[in-house]
């Protein structure tokens, strides 16, 4: 399996690191021939290639089995034709990676916030309110001033259909309900349409419990009992601010496992940011990149048929857990460990 890391900004080389000796430590102990291949993204790829990320890299993503992509401080980047393009909606876009799936469990070993859980988030990952765009007339003249902004939200059928189907799909392999977030009693033609579409989708599913919440309302329901829900599917936004709430309330945001999965590519990816405030201090919590990281494994070893992937995605998994368990883990979770003692703990169960 040939993977391209990009490091990023902030603590993504921590992180990072930890990471490939873990998937290094997976590799040797399932046989796997894993090759890494390291690339530039975020200010150090603008430094010295005068874009946060390149076409140059792109291309070798497309020629890998898979990306694994740290976190860039994209609250920095302003101006795209200057360089600045925010990586992960870049990698999205351009892949098609459509479905960006957030498990978020509790862990024995962690301090509890609410109760135990195990859920996943399934989030649309293409439009949205993400495809913000200043509005032009057909003849350029722009529709905005200085003191108006406009942005679209889109919201489409195959975007929908493609994510609620993906939502099923795995609630069929998990406990066999599905919750549908939305707010379709406000933005009545896009979320509506949404929520229509997910309804219509149930009735080809017909063992899987189905609910839906408006979204304003969810964040009490998580809050309250978060037990309840098993796979949760929304859109874009709502997604993505409801994956870091499902990753605090586990314990840390440095705990939530994301991969971006399209048709013929997939990404893992922290589902945190580059925490300036705690970068290079050997403090970050690597658990959430390791995850993902194991999540890609198994996307490969389900689609090539390759069982050892799988294998070594479980193992990875089931490290995390006793790791943290015996508190080998870094202090946001309770712990004592740096970043990359975090990491060793992981790796030592692995090798196990
Ligand atoms: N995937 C990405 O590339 C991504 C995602 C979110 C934010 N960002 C960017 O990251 C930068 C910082 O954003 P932010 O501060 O709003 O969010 P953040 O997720 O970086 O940090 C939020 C809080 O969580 C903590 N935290 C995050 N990851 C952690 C970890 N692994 N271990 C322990 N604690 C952790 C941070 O210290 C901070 O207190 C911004 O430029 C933002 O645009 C990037
Ligand atoms: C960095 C940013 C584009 C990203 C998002 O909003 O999707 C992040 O918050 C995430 O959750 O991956």
């Amino acid at each position: 399996m040939k993977l391209v890391l990009l490091p990023g900004d902030g603590i993504g080389p921590e992180i990072s690191a930890a990471t490939r000796r873990v998937l290094d430590t997976a590799a040797e102990r399932f046989g796997l021939s894993l090759v890494i291949e390291e690339e530039l993204m975020g200010h150090v790829s603008l430094a010295r290639h005068g874009a946060t990320i390149t076409e140059d890299v792109l291309d070798k993503v497309r020629e890998a089995d898979g990306l694994i992509l740290g976190p860039a401080a994209t609250f920095d980047f302003k101006d795209e034709s200057r360089g600045e393009i925010n990586p992960s909606m870049f990698f999205r876009k351009r892949l098609d990676l459509f479905a960006n799936i957030r498990p978020s469990r509790t862990y024995e070993g962690v301090p509890d916030r609410v109760g135990p859980f195990d859920l996943v988030v399934v989030r649309e990952n293409t439009e949205g309110f993400y495809t913000d765009r200043n509005m032009e007339s057909g003849n350029g003249e722009i529709l905005v001033t200085a003191d108006v902004a406009i942005a679209i939200r889109r919201i489409t059928r195959l975007c929908c259909e493609r994510i609620a189907k993906t939502a099923f799909e795995l609630a069929s392999a998990r406990r066999g309900k599905v919750t549908f977030v939305h707010k379709a009693n406000v933005l009545k033609t896009t979320d509506g349409m949404f929520l229509d579409i997910c309804r219509d989708m149930a009735k080809s599913y017909p063992d899987i419990l189905t609910e839906d919440f408006l979204v304003d309302a969810m964040m009490a329901h998580v809050v309250r009992a978060p037990a309840r829900f098993d796979v949760i599917v929304t859109t874009n936004m709502y997604g993505d601010i409801l994956s870091d709430l499902t990753a605090e309330l586990s314990g840390s945001l440095g705990l939530g496992g994301s991969i971006n999965a399209g048709a013929h590519y997939a990404m893992a990816q922290a589902s945190h940011g580059s925490a300036p405030d705690i970068a290079g201090k050997d403090i970050a919590n690597p658990i959430s990149l390791i995850l993902s990281t194991a999540q890609l494994l198994a996307w490969y070893g389900h689609r090539k048929n390759e069982q050892a992937y799988v294998d070594a995605s479980s193992a990875i998994e089931k490290a995390v857990s006793e790791a943290v368990r015996r508190g080998e883990a870094t202090q946001d979770i309770g712990g004592k460990l740096g970043t990359a003692a975090a990491g060793e703990a992981v790796c030592r169960w692995v090798a196990l």
